[in-house]
């Protein structure tokens, strides 16, 4: 059985990702809101969209934090948040639609979705994902390394050094394994199962534009910010 040992170093990037990723919270009150009442398809729209720009502005935040990636060549660094905001997005969101709540209100949450205004054809794939990683019970840490792993996901669209990204993720991707495997001891496929889950959600990326643009509503309005990141409009 091998001795698993995170390293000094390891457990400083630890500390500086997960201090990141909390100290950039999505106000959790998406969930909140979608509990207080049943909007109708243009306002739940307007509220994705109000969640998701507040959330790419965190996105960037947090990104920042990575070690090295400010050092990122900057079209390369443009080019990792733009292939990874839509997984961060639905990342975020199956965390949100995971966290236990008191009695009945994730199954009003999950109706709520249902119902929200998305096309029938999408919730199949999506609850899945979010089922999928609800099952996980991923720590913050976990989350927060998933997430930074996306980001640095070298085979994005028109990311030119990808070798450079390759070194930044790799120190991430080591340190997961070895947290998964403290923090999961009777689970040995648990590294493996969450880099699973980043394929899985990779899917979700090419259902996206279809599920805002099949949003049961006419003219769907986006921010600036979501134009340039989402590619619609
Ligand atoms: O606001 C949201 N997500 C935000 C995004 C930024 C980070 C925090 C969560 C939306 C809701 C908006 C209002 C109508 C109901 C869905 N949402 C989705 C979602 C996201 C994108 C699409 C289309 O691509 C479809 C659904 N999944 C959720 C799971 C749990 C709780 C909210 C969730």
């Amino acid at each position: 059985k091998e001795k698993v040992e995170i390293t000094k170093e390891q457990q400083a990037l630890m500390k500086v990702i997960a201090d990141a990723y909390n100290r950039h919270q999505i106000p959790q009150d998406v969930a909140k809101k979608l509990l207080q009442d049943q909007y109708s398809a243009e306002e739940n729209f307007l509220l994705l969209t109000e969640m998701a720009t507040s959330q790419v502005q965190v996105l960037v935040e947090f990104t920042k934090n990575i070690p090295g990636f400010l050092s990122l060549n900057h079209e390369d660094q443009i080019a990792l948040l733009k292939g990874s905001a839509v997984e961060a997005m639905f990342l975020r969101s199956a965390q949100v639609f995971s966290k236990k709540m008191p009695n009945g209100h994730n199954e009003v949450l999950e109706d709520r979705i249902r119902r929200s205004g998305i096309s029938e054809e999408f919730m199949t794939p999506m609850f899945n994902f979010y089922k999928s990683i609800g099952v996980l019970h991923m720590v913050q840490e976990e989350q927060a390394l998933l997430t930074a792993i996306t980001i640095l996901t070298p085979d994005r669209p028109y990311v030119k050094d990808q070798q450079a990204v390759e070194r930044l993720q790799e120190p991430m991707l080591d340190l997961l394994r070895k947290l998964c495997v403290l923090q999961h001891p009777q689970k040995p496929q648990y590294f493996a199962c969450l880099l699973g889950r980043l394929t899985e959600l990779r899917t979700l990326n090419y259902y996206h534009a279809e599920m805002l643009t099949s949003w049961r509503m006419n003219d769907h309005k986006f921010t600036p910010l979501l134009c340039e990141i989402w590619d619609v409009e």
